[in-house]
């Protein structure tokens, strides 16, 4: 593979400026694989966000961005896309560096994060339009979507680059202004998209990349008066501690949360093909994946032949170095996580399941690592089952009917993705709608199609982003009415005229 550097210093990239913190306050960036020191980063804080919803605000009232045509808009997002198709590997190398994702997989997300900007400058050519409704002779209202402003846009570390780009593309697409906070334990691919901002030659200010910690940087972006919109991806808990803080400024939310999604594989099941997509649901981006397939409910007549079949994958999953283009699962991001998934384990054990661990090698002993880990003898009411681990941890469970398998998969708090596994059409549908989730693959594991809405249902979510449905949370809808006949109009306090 080529080899590539990383900046020894992240900045802030405010209103077509890298820069310092007025603070000069810094934190560290760790290798997951290592957990030495990458480089240092700016923090930000009040100060950074004030600047950069300044710059937000002018670039969006009085920059050219605003006044230029859709299609000259637009061939700026082109221009990011083939930016980061040339700088693909380099992104895939910062990335994997970075998060301890494997080289393998960030490849296919930095192609992803390219589509991401391509999709959504096709989509707004093809979908940004209004409705005309017409009344007899006498008037037509018609509607018109405009850019509502200032976009704050907060993202987690577990895909981050393909996240990011997955709402600055549609927030700058329908013609808003946006400022960036990336998470505070990713910050090297944030940092690449703003270089390629900047390269594609995008007007000052239209967009801002502010790095810092959740509770001063971020909390300052929800809780600014002049940022309309909040699309957040991230834990449950801080959506909600988010859309508490944005209360008083009236924000406007899209919130892409926290999961605990079930797979159902009953005894009909294509045996092959649902144990591939168990393994890869759980265990792919090691394991740190909102749409993770985190529970598995098999039927009771399969259970045995499936566990067996899937214990026996569990030690040759490959375990290693994240730039390996072997390996399947590496590090998690940092010592912080890392100690809470295993304190899950701990909780398991606790609460009476059996665990069962993949294998770490040796070479890996300083990085983040947990063994890919299967949880039996689990119930459903027990923690491990109900609460999100964010790790390559996946439980097992099993159902008799059919009915028994919608009410256990439907009894937790979230509500994301879910996949059912039987060969059996009729069933394959009922079973599918009858699950409380945004999104539900039958036969197959997550594939994505941008066209679709993202998003979950319960505490997974508020709203949905992806294809035109993202439309309705970064554009302001008016309302135009027009007059076209001679409607008469009460004339009131012509009475006595
Ligand atoms: N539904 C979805 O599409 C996805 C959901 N996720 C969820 O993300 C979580 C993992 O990511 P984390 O980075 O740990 O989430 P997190 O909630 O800790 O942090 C996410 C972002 O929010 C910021 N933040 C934290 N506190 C804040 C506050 N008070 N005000 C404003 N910003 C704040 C952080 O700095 C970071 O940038 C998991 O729960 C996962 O399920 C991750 C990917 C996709
Ligand atoms: O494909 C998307 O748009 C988002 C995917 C996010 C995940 O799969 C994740 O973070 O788990």
């Amino acid at each position: 593979m080529k080899s590539f550097t990383h900046p020894e210093h992240v900045q802030h990239y405010i209103n077509g400026q890298f820069m310092e913190s007025a603070s000069g306050k810094r934190f560290d960036n760790l290798n997951p694989f290592t957990n030495q020191v990458i480089n240092t980063v700016a923090e930000g804080d009040k100060e950074e966000i004030d600047r950069a919803v300044k710059a937000a605000r002018e670039a969006f009232d009085r920059g050219p961005w605003r006044t230029m045509s859709v299609n000259e808009r637009l061939s700026y997002l082109y221009k990011i896309a083939d930016l980061i198709d040339q700088a693909s590997d380099e992104i895939a190398y910062l990335e994997s560096l970075d998060t301890g994702l494997p080289i393998k997989q960030t490849q296919k997300q930095a192609a992803r994060a390219a589509e991401n900007f391509r999709f959504y400058a096709e989509m707004v050519k093809a979908r940004l339009h209004g409705d005309a409704y017409q009344k007899d002779g006498d008037f037509i209202n018609y509607t018109i979507h405009k850019p509502v402003g200032v976009a704050g846009l907060i993202t987690p570390w577990n895909a981050p680059f393909m996240l990011e780009t997955w709402k600055v593309a549609p927030a700058l697409a329908t013609g808003n202004t946006c400022i960036l906070k990336p998470a505070e334990w990713s910050p090297l691919t944030a940092h690449k998209l703003a270089q390629i901002v900047d390269e594609a030659g995008l007007p000052p200010g239209v967009c801002n990349v502010v790095h810092g910690f959740g509770e001063t940087a971020g909390a300052s972006l929800v809780a600014h008066p002049d940022v309309q919109l909040i699309s957040f991806t991230g834990e449950t808990v801080t959506g909600s501690e988010i859309m508490k803080n944005g209360a008083d400024t009236l924000k406007r939310y899209s919130m892409e949360l926290g999961g605990k999604s079930p797979i159902i594989v009953f005894e009909d099941a294509d045996f092959e093909r649902a144990l591939d997509a168990c393994i890869f649901g759980i265990f792919s981006f090691n394991g740190e994946r909102c749409t993770a397939n985190s529970r598995l409910f098999v039927q009771s007549s399969l259970k045995e032949k499936f566990v067996n079949a899937l214990l026996e994958r569990l030690p040759h999953i490959v375990v290693g170095d994240p730039m390996d283009p072997n390996t399947e699962v590496g590090p998690l991001i940092h010592p912080v996580h890392r100690q809470r998934v295993l304190e899950y384990l701990t909780i398991a054990r606790s609460e009476g399941a059996e665990v069962v661990g993949g294998h770490v090698p040796e070479a890996c002993r300083e990085g983040n690592f947990v063994p890919p880990t299967v949880l039996l003898n689990v119930t459903n009411d027990m923690r491990v089952a109900q609460e999100e681990i964010f790790g390559p941890v996946l439980a097992v469970m099993s159902f008799d009917t059919e009915e028994e398998a919608i009410r256990l998969a439907n009894d937790v708090k979230y509500g994301l993705a879910s996949y059912v596994w039987t060969n059996d059409l009729k069933r394959a549908h009922r079973v599918a709608q009858s699950i409380e989730a945004g999104m539900t693959w039958i036969n197959s594991h997550n594939v994505r199609d941008l066209r679709i809405p993202f998003g979950g249902a319960k505490y997974s979510g508020i709203g949905r982003e992806g294809g035109y449905y993202a439309f309705e949370f970064y554009t302001e809808t008016q309302v135009i009415h027009v007059a076209i006949g001679d409607t008469p109009i009460p004339k009131f306090g012509k009475a006595k005229a």
